[in-house]
């Protein structure tokens, strides 16, 4: 039997970090930002839909995707939001799923890290949700340092996801990421054995 954890929360709250974690107690991660990275790819039919979507404009000379600028679409814009997520989720969800089957057969635990986990409906991928949070203000903080964004576009991005605070509400378990890297670990560490994942 493998457990398959749900790792969620705000953009820029930590999940990478808590990632990372994970995977030095040698349990596998699977991070739907890459994945629904390589589904856009070129060649890939889910970006032949977005260009038929958002047009020709949408790509960059080389035919690559312009990801600022669908950002700077999609996350001013709900309904734009929406047609993206209707062409990306579903196959992202396909590739998850085969992804989580096959490390199941190895693996005690795998952690499919998706931040749309409650947004995107993809509750039933997983056994429990871990929500990573942090305060809005260091979050806000966090994010326009690491991707060097003013503060209305961040605000953008942040208020383009459910609260955290309601994420949080309807966590199996939150991991408090305020404190030093060293204190989120030490909490990872007692959830871990909590669950019998590894033993202390
Ligand atoms: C709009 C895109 C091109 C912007 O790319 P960019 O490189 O700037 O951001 P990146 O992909 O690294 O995402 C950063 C964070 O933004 C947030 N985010 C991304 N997409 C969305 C969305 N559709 N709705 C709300 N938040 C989102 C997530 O917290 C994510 O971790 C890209 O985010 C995208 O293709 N989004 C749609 C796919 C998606 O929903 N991805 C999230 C995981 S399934
Ligand atoms: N405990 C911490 N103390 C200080 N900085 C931190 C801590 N945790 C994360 N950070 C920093 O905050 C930023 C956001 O963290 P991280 O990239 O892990 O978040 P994320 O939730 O994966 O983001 P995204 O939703 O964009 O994928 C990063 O620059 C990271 O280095």
């Amino acid at each position: 039997m493998s457990l398959v954890i749900g790792l969620t929360g705000g953009i820029a709250s930590g999940k990478s970090t808590v990632s990372d974690l994970f995977r030095q107690y040698n349990i596998p991660v699977v991070d739907a930002d890459v994945v629904a990275r390589e589904v856009v790819e070129p060649g890939e039919p889910a970006l032949a839909e977005i260009v038929r979507s958002f047009g020709e404009d949408i790509l960059l000379p080389d035919g690559t995707l312009d990801r600022p600028k669908l950002g700077s679409i999609i996350f001013r814009d709900e309904k734009k939001r929406e047609q993206l997520n209707n062409i990306v989720h579903p196959v992202v969800r396909e590739r998850m799923t085969a992804e989580r089957d096959r490390l199941k057969k190895t693996y005690p635990a795998v952690v499919l890290d998706i931040p749309l986990l409650f947004e995107g409906k993809q509750l039933q991928l997983v056994d429990k949700v871990v929500v990573v949070h942090v305060d809005s203000s260091v979050q806000l903080e966090r994010l326009m340092q690491r991707n060097e964004l003013t503060e209305q576009a961040a605000l953008d991005r942040i208020n383009s996801q459910m609260s955290l605070e309601q994420k949080a509400s309807k966590a199996d378990t939150v991991i408090d990421n305020n404190g030093t890297r060293e204190e989120t670990r030490e909490q990872l560490e007692q959830l871990l054995t909590s669950w019998e994942i590894i033993d202390k």
